[in-house]
């Protein structure tokens, strides 16, 4: 979707403009510009294409041989040029999102105090909090924000607490954002919000570079989130502001509590749960079954757990008609401490926000007279006794769907559907290859992190895992609510766009092909996904624009940012 851009009027020269990423074109600055610029004496003779520069980064990149090192030259990249990095990223997509997203930023992040070199984003440190509007001035002078992703990093993925490490997962998600859901980058903002850490690692690390504190909750925590919160609002108004890997107590209470006075987005329950429905639509076109006939049972009732159960139920109750408590009905929930139940809720072990989906404790009367007064339910129980048609994985306990309990589910049900979400990698519930085998080709798979595709029985076709991973939906949610101008990031939109995403997908017309498109289609799937919000915004007259429905799709395109180098002049008054 290339298209020529108009010049731009830029007021940055000489070294800064080589060292600003925003700006910097490298050996791609033409005569004019390298004149206009001062950059005749800054750069070598020869001019080069993007092309020609892609080719070179690409050798460069290659030249890296593990996974972290390329992480760490495509960091660098991106320091050094915007334009590159992305359009690298995007002839390469497949290929280089695991090297820059899920799994490898795991890595990145945990170590991000000893491989940093440069700054990105915003910092924000609660100890500092006196300036904190500064500072937030400072960092988004002359750029029209229209995006804003923070963390805390209490809940990195499933890596836990990585204190100010948290930086990488939000310029991460920022990144998608750009590759997949066309956003300016320079409307992006990644923060952290560092309010200590509790990972003893960090803390005793002489090297790490966050606020070496333990983390700081209470009152103290709650009137920093709102001070940021506050600034976005009064700032960027229209902005979304995107919430990622908080702890799960934080991070439901933080979405109930700014949703209705601002565009919020909880990605690891708003966007799990979207792409999940998504996925378990297209699971049951090839089941030829409704939501409704489903048993669902969800492995971690965290944020990811919580998110897609009542994503679910949701839509449950819009497209087949039960009532809320019917559909409530049809869920299992477990976590730590087993199956949620009403003795669990008694003790104390469950969380708020679960008590609609206590299982009765006299159900499991009789489990639990067979295992001799043990007080814990567990998977392979639970299994056993409620026959579920879907399991879902997202408890970061790695290798928990045992081949016992894949065999059991297989036993009573001629197609499992089975989605072990844990990222990254290394904490999937189970390899999907051994999901495959164990149920003979039988289980409908889809997994967080990317997986190879599975070896299918009797010569059939390779069986595609399909990656069901948010990245596929909340860049075009995004979008979708930042063309809108919405002030609200409404359930309605959220399930318009899972809607269109489970419409695109590969096993509607072949039940042996991916549960949901391939990551290399992401952009224009997303783009798709962000007409549909848009459109529903637009109907639901919660949108800030007044657009007609069929305008939408010329509106999106015309928005879309390119990796693409624009022409430069040189103008005092330009941007800088
Ligand atoms: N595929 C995706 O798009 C996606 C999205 C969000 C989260 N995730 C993954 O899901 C996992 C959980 O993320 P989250 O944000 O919900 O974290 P979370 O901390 O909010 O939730 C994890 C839950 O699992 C529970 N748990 C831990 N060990 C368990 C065990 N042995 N048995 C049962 N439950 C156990 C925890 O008590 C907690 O309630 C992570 O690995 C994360 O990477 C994947
Ligand atoms: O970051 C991801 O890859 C998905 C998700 O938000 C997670 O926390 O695992
Ligand atoms: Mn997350």
């Amino acid at each position: 979707m290339s298209k020529a851009l108009p010049s731009l009027r830029v007021a940055v020269r000489g070294d800064a403009i080589l060292t600003s990423p925003r700006f910097n074109k490298g050996t791609a600055f033409t005569v004019a510009e390298r004149q206009a610029f001062g950059l005749t004496g800054r750069l070598p003779y020869r001019i080069n294409t993007l092309d020609e520069q892609i080719d070179r980064a690409w050798n460069q990149l290659e030249s890296r041989e593990t996974p972290i090192r390329q992480n760490t030259f495509l960091q660098s990249l991106k320091d050094q040029n915007w334009v590159l990095y992305y359009a690298l990223l995007k002839k390469n997509l497949r290929k280089l999102v695991p090297i820059i997203y899920t799994p490898t930023e795991a890595d990145a992040i945990a170590n991000y105090s000893h491989l940093f070199r440069r700054s990105e984003g915003l910092y924000l440190t609660l100890p500092q909090q006196d300036n904190m509007e500064e500072e937030f001035l400072e960092q988004t002078k002359g750029r029209e924000i229209e995006l804003i992703v923070c963390s805390d990093a209490e809940a990195i993925l499933g890596i836990g607490d990585q204190g100010v490490g948290g930086i990488g997962i939000s310029a991460a998600k920022s990144v998608i954002y750009t590759l997949i859901g066309g956003m300016n980058p320079a409307k992006c903002l990644a923060v952290t919000l560092d309010v200590g850490t509790n990972n003893e690692e960090l803390l005793n690390d002489p090297l790490y570079v966050g606020w070496p504190n333990k983390r700081v909750r209470g009152k103290d925590y709650d009137a920093f989130i709102d001070k940021f919160v506050q600034l976005v609002r009064k700032h960027y108004p229209h902005s979304l502001l995107h919430f990622e890997d908080f702890g799960v107590d934080n991070a439901q209470r933080l979405l109930a509590l700014y949703r209705d006075t601002h565009s919020v987005f909880n990605d690891d329950i708003q966007g799990t749960g979207a792409v999940t429905l998504a996925c378990i639509m297209s699971a049951i076109g090839v089941t030829k079954s409704k939501l409704s006939q489903q048993r669902f049972v969800i492995y971690g009732a965290g944020s990811a757990g919580l998110g897609i159960t009542k994503q679910l139920r949701d839509a449950m109750v819009t497209t087949d008609g039960i009532s809320e408590e019917e559909a409530n009905a049809k869920f299992w929930l477990l976590d730590k401490f087993g199956l949620i139940r009403e003795a669990l809720h008694a003790k104390g072990k469950v969380r708020e926000g679960l008590k609609e989906f206590l299982r009765k404790d006299d159900e499991w009367a009789g489990v639990l007279e067979e295992k001799g007064g043990d007080d814990n339910i567990g998977l392979l129980d639970v299994v056993k006794k409620v026959k579920p048609t879907v399991l879902i994985g997202c408890s970061t306990h790695a290798g928990a769907f045992t081949k016992e309990v894949i065999e059991a589910m297989a036993a009573e049900c001629e197609r499992p559907i089975i989605l072990p979400l844990s990222n990254p990698s290394r904490l999937v519930e189970v390899d999907p290859k051994d999901a495959n085998d164990w149920t003979h080709g039988k289980a409908l798979l889809a997994t967080g992190s990317p997986f190879p595709p599975a070896k299918m029985p009797n010569g059939k076709k390779d069986y595609i895992i399909a990656e069901c991973n948010n990245a596929l939906i909340y860049p075009g949610l995004g979008f979708g609510s930042m063309l809108a101008q919405s002030r609200q990031m409404s359930d309605r939109m959220i399930i318009a766009g899972a809607q269109r995403l489970a419409s695109l997908s590969p096993a509607l017309k072949d039940p042996d092909d991916a549960l949901l498109p391939d990551f290399g289609d992401a952009p224009s799937v997303n783009f798709e996904v962000a007409v549909a919000v848009t459109e529903k915004a637009i109907e639901d007259e919660i949108a800030g624009v007044e657009w007609k429905k069929e305008e939408v799709r010329e509106r999106a395109k015309e928005r879309l940012w390119d990796p693409i180098y624009r022409e430069f002049i040189f103008d005092v008054n330009g941007e800088k």
